[in-house]
């Protein structure tokens, strides 16, 4: 069941109309649904219903939003953090450190020690040098840290180049041929317990072969590493599961696939799975809502002006992502047009030459497939104020993060004195 639908001709966020939204918390704003997370989550566990104690750590950077995250602690989710303010914000939502996993190339002494204090997981390293700086770390507080290396498997995830993450030339990750000499070393360091090993080979796959190529060579790898002397426990598979986002296409695998393909992958292998995924939890799960601000004829089609822009939803102008548009009060005719936003910029434009419910100034329209990677980027630009989110269960709806008024955006900035009176 759909949990964003029609009811008596109006899209509902699931017993509650958008439109009441709209008009209550203006627009734009996110909508998200506590059902679609409870469902995704669902159905990724049973997925993974053969494994034993999986470890699924919820990819905070997805949606960091502290209501979603508490409803995601709330159903035993982990977090998988990749900055001080990501692992401040899982702790506060309730997520235990002991389900918290700290991923990216780029962390700083100041976050290894904030994560050493809270007692994360793991830490999933990304180079030599900063093993070397974490065990120092680890060493001055009289703590030892646990680590995976993120193995970089040379493998074309085939999703856009973007989110591409597991190809030699892409930042993240030790080369694959590195890791025995990298465990080796990693394994002398007084402050590192050598535990596991990860991969991530990027996000909004369509295909499991890049993913099994990637997690058969982790298995190989944990053979070598084990036949060295490495005691490895852990095998962390990331997340990059993709969601449907164009319905002309054909629809990602599904978890139930992904689970079964890693279940079959990973026999043998005896260590605890861990898992990061983001998208496939929240993406379906959120919807931005924003209104036609006005309809302006074009030289060969009609522009639909939205209040929602690119500094609200990212997507469309980085990466050119589809998002289905519905209208909350479907007119029973359809037209040919480019919708954009006010943004002064060509790329704001969600989408192009694109058959969409007639609209007409002070409509609603929804992006679909919203929760994943919406809110969360977006940005003040123009000085548009940040856009609310509001999270749904039922009937019940509220505000969970309040629109900003934009005079903060003002107040935020201070004026040095040379520059008074
Ligand atoms: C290390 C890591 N883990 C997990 C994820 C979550 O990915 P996704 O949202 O595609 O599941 C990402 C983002 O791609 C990531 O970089
Ligand atoms: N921001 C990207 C996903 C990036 C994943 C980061 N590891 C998107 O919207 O599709």
């Amino acid at each position: 069941m759909d949990h964003f639908d029609y009811r008596a001709g109006v899209l509902h966020a699931e017993d509650v109309p958008l439109a009441e939204i709209a008009a209550q918390v203006g627009t734009p704003v996110y909508i998200y649904s506590t059902a679609t997370l409870e469902r995704h989550v669902g159905v990724f566990r049973e997925a993974l219903a053969p494994l034993a104690d999986p470890l699924v750590a919820f990819a905070v950077k997805a949606n960091p939003n502290a209501a979603v995250l508490a409803t995601l602690a709330k159903l035993g989710l982990g977090a998988d953090v990749v900055s001080a303010g990501e692992l401040l914000r899982a702790i506060a939502a309730g997520i235990p450190a002991s389900r918290i996993v700290f991923s990216g190339v780029g962390k700083t002494e100041e976050e290894m020690r904030l994560a050493l204090e809270h007692g994360i997981f793991q830490f999933n390293l990304e180079s030599e040098p900063e093993a070397e700086m974490l065990s120092e770390v680890a060493l001055s507080m009289g703590k030892v840290a646990s680590v995976a290396y993120r193995i970089n498997p040379d493998v074309d995830a085939g999703t856009h180049a973007k989110i591409s993450t597991g190809k030699s030339e892409n930042k993240f990750g030790i080369p694959y041929d590195r890791a025995l000499v990298a465990y080796d070393r990693a394994a002398q360091l007084a402050g590192l317990d050598v535990q596991g090993v990860a991969v991530h080979i990027g996000s909004q796959l369509t295909d499991l072969a890049p993913l099994e190529s990637a997690f058969t060579k982790v298995g190989a790898l944990i053979e070598r590493l084990r036949d060295a002397g490495h005691a490895i426990r852990t095998a962390d598979l990331g997340g990059g599961l993709g969601v449907p986002y164009d319905p002309a296409l054909p629809v990602p695998p599904s978890p139930a696939a992904y689970g079964a393909m890693v279940v079959r992958v990973t026999q043998g292998w005896n260590v605890r799975l861990m898992f990061e995924p983001g998208r496939v939890i929240v993406g379906n799960a959120g919807v931005l809502l924003s209104r036609v601000i006005r309809v302006k004829q074009g030289a060969s089609q009609p522009f639909v002006i939205v209040d929602a822009a690119m500094n609200d939803l990212l997507r469309p102008s980085l990466y050119d992502a589809w998002h289905d548009i519905r209208a909350v009060r479907p007119r029973n005719a359809q037209v040919q047009a480019t919708v954009v936003g006010p943004v002064c910029e060509t790329g704001d434009t969600f989408a192009t030459a694109r058959d969409i419910d007639a609209v007409e100034a002070d409509d609603l329209l929804a992006f679909m497939t919203a929760g994943a990677y919406g809110a969360t980027m977006a940005s003040t630009y123009n000085s548009r104020a940040l856009t609310p989110e509001v999270l749904v269960t039922g009937d019940q709806w509220a505000v969970v993060r309040a629109r900003p008024p934009v005079e903060a955006l003002i107040e935020g900035d201070s004026i040095p004195d040379w520059l008074r009176g």
